[in-house]
């Protein structure tokens, strides 16, 4: 499989100065002069990660793939055509725009401009953060993670699972059909679930450590009862610790730390039975309409089976992922 990582997102936006004080202020990003019309952000060594471009309508996206040379490009773009997806080979023009060395242009099923390029450019600059964070977990993890919705999980599992060889981290076929895949050692970058609309509901940015997460969260707050759509929690699959807020464009982010990562070469998938948080993410059901879970002692799923425990093993804190007490309070001992 060629694709190795969410490279950067790219939206239209009409609102840019919004967006360059909610990225920079908020978020933590840095932003980068990129001419009238556009503003780029930085989260790490590369020149840019996330681009709202005002002369695309709101609503607008394109998906940044990353592969790992103009081989792999070829390879990824002639995969395509033998599937009957078209791949439109971009110019140099908009590889420069992109700040890549080259890439593709195609269409998923649900009709989201995907792009594939290699070649990304590192900036000249050391990464200098809008606000006080410790910075954006990226490097081979990629930028993050995005969920999307489809409203045809089958057409988009042949797709992205089948063509371009997502890989499956876990699922959920019931009460909700829900896909989280990795490309690399990140737990998902891309999340897949089935909803009325075909739409980006958030891209995750993760954060090295867990302060930035809880002062962007103290400023979310701070924006007033609008902006945070999900209260801090912690999800039981890829076990961040993350909340969500409102953007100045019409999908959220979710500022997230302390993923797990995943072995590509030997994951099993594994399904899941409930999407519900070990705790909090208020908010997260009931701004689709569905009801809100109970607090999180009296939730379902038994995921307190899977609570990570710190274990002190030498002057290593270990992510042992059982709860070493669990099996004694089941016995009732
Ligand atoms: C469950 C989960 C695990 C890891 C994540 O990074 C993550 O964003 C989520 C939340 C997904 C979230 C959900 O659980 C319920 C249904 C939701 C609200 C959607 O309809 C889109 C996002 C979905
Ligand atoms: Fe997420």
């Amino acid at each position: 499989m060629e694709i190795q990582a969410l490279g950067y997102l790219g939206f239209g936006a009409e609102n840019l100065e919004d967006w360059a004080d909610f990225a920079t202020a908020r978020l933590g990003m840095q932003m980068v002069d990129r001419g009238a019309g556009l503003r780029a952000f930085r989260m790490d060594d590369r020149r840019q990660r996330l681009v709202a471009d005002a002369s695309l309508p709101t609503g607008t996206r394109y998906y940044g793939w990353e592969v790992a040379d103009a081989t792999a490009l070829d390879v990824l773009a002639t995969k395509l055509e033998r599937a009957g997806v078209a791949a439109k080979r971009e110019t140099v023009a908009l590889a420069d725009q992109r700040c890549v060395s080259g890439l593709i242009s195609f269409t998923d099923p649900a009709g989201n401009r995907l792009e594939a390029f290699h070649g990304a450019q590192v900036a000249d600059t050391p990464f200098r953060p809008g606000r006080m964070v410790s910075g954006f977990r990226c490097g081979p993890l990629g930028m993050g993670h995005v969920l999307m919705t489809t409203t045809n999980m089958a057409a988009s599992l042949g797709f992205y699972r089948d063509l371009l060889g997502f890989r499956i981290s876990d699922f959920m076929r019931t009460p909700i059909q829900a896909y989280f895949m990795h490309v690399n050692a990140r737990h998902h970058s891309l999340a897949l679930v089935e909803a009325p609309a075909d739409m980006l509901h958030h891209l995750m940015v993760e954060m090295y450590s867990l302060d930035d997460v809880g002062q962007g969260y103290d400023l979310a707050l701070a924006d007033g009862a609008e902006r945070v759509v999900a209260t801090l929690g912690r999800h039981c699959n890829d076990l961040v610790t993350s909340f969500y807020q409102r953007t100045p464009g019409d999908f959220f982010v979710e500022c997230g730390w302390g993923g797990r990562t995943v072995n590509p070469t030997n994951w099993q998938p594994t399904e899941m039975t409930s999407v519900e948080s070990y705790w909090g993410h208020d908010g997260l059901m009931r701004e689709i309409g569905a009801p809100e879970p109970p607090p999180a002692d009296r939730r379902p799923g038994g995921q307190e089976l899977r609570a990570p425990v710190y274990v002190m093993e030498g002057n290593y804190q270990r992510m042992d992922g059982v709860c070493p007490w669990w099996d004694a309070v089941k016995a009732g001992r």
